[in-house]
């Protein structure tokens, strides 16, 4: 792709109801989308596309390192001036060079996933074909799990948790943190029965302290924990894994395939929740998922409250065979009352895999003009 002009929008869109984690309570989803347009070569000579792409860093450093501010002034001062100096040397860039290209910057992976989204839906949207279909997925729709966070109470829990089973979703994931972990659990579980497919997220927020504590969730039957411990805990979560039965999940701690190695070698985790921003873009998150699949750890598709945008991708990520456990792929309206793209709907419990060119969505222009905070044209003149 030669890429002519990059429109970097910051966008805040009012959550219908307060997301609280371990780590930070959400009223509204501040992010990050591209637009990236440019000429890509076919047989038949060039031809003008767009491409758009999504940056999941959070408003503010509390789940990661990267943030929204952050990542427009990464994209703008470095990674984007990296991207036209290769042009200016009469090269082009393609989504599966841009990760190689930017590899001097270390780190600032959300920021450099959404380039990579968006010159890859560019170059898809040009020759016709989807995310799904590049990825080689083999299914149509892929199940709908649904993250509840911290409620005010257990009787609200019970409430929430109840209206989610009602709308079809197949999996049910609480946060938790000190204080509120067995008793809400125990609380799903005596209302809802043992069939209901639960998981908790802890974010990070125990240490190794606790495992004679959380290895009491053991008696509630988890598909998972999810990141019990500190990102950078590799070792203690191998430590963890030995004192419950419940399977170690890691989601912060996995930012690149060879996370994702030394996890599953160290025995830091037996489930892996890909994040394909976390990871550094959608290309390195197929290799976690095929590097997992040798290793038969089960993989699933997670959640950064995406809008419909980055919600497309993950819905074809998540139609990959290894992708065998109900990802965080919920409707649009479970977070917004109005998405910036056609609202992604649950289908008996499923989501539909877009099977239009590239992302096989796009931004509704009234919508997007609606939550759009500010606009930049960012591409280096
Ligand atoms: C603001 S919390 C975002 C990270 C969190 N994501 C979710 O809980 C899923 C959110 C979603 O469904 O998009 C996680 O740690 O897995
Ligand atoms: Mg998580």
């Amino acid at each position: 792709m030669l890429i002519e002009s990059v429109e970097l929008r910051e966008l805040r869109l009012p959550l219908v109801s307060p997301f609280t984690t371990s780590f930070s309570t959400q009223t509204e989803r501040n992010t990050l989308v591209l637009r990236v347009a440019g000429s890509v070569p076919t047989p038949n000579g060039r031809v003008d596309v767009v491409g758009w792409g999504e940056c999941v860093a959070l408003g503010e450093p509390l789940y990661s390192p990267e943030y929204i501010d952050g990542a427009k002034r990464m994209i703008q001062l470095y990674l984007l001036p990296m991207l036209a100096r290769v042009q200016a040397e009469g090269r082009e860039v393609t989504a599966e060079t841009v990760g190689a290209l930017l590899e001097k910057v270390v780190g600032h992976r959300m920021a450099k996933a959404a380039i990579e989204m968006a010159v890859l839906d560019a170059e898809l949207r040009a020759r016709g074909e989807s995310f799904a279909r590049y990825f080689g997925a083999t299914r149509t729709r892929v199940p709908a799990g649904v993250s509840v966070g911290i409620q005010p109470s257990v009787d609200a829990l019970l409430g929430a948790v109840g209206g989610y089973l009602d709308e079809g979703y197949v999996r049910i994931k609480l946060k938790i943190q000190p204080g509120w972990d067995l008793a809400p659990v125990a609380a799903v579980r005596q209302q809802f029965g043992d069939e209901v497919l639960l998981q908790v997220d802890a974010n990070a927020a125990y240490t190794l302290a606790d495992a004679q504590h959380l290895r009491r969730l053991d008696d509630y039957g988890l598909l998972l924990i999810e990141q019990p411990l500190a990102e950078d805990d590799l070792v203690q979560h191998a430590k963890l894994a030995t004192a419950m039965s419940t399977p170690i999940c890691l989601d912060e701690s996995i930012e690149s395939a060879k996370d994702a190695a030394d996890a599953i070698t160290l025995g830091a985790a037996s489930v892996i929740n890909i994040k394909p921003g976390r990871v550094g873009g959608y290309l390195e998150a197929k290799r976690i998922h095929d590097l997992s699949r040798a290793h038969g750890v089960a993989v699933w598709c997670g959640g950064m409250l995406e809008t419909g945008l980055g919600r497309a991708a993950n819905a074809a990520l998540a139609a990959l065979d290894g992708f065998s456990l109900p990802g965080d792929i919920s409707a649009s309206d479970r977070f917004y009352r109005e998405d910036i793209t056609e609202p992604f709907v649950l289908r008996d419990g499923h989501i539909d895999v877009p099977q239009g060119p590239g992302l096989g969505v796009e931004p509704i222009p009234e919508n997007l003009a609606r939550v759009t905070h500010d606009t930049q044209e960012v591409w280096p003149a």
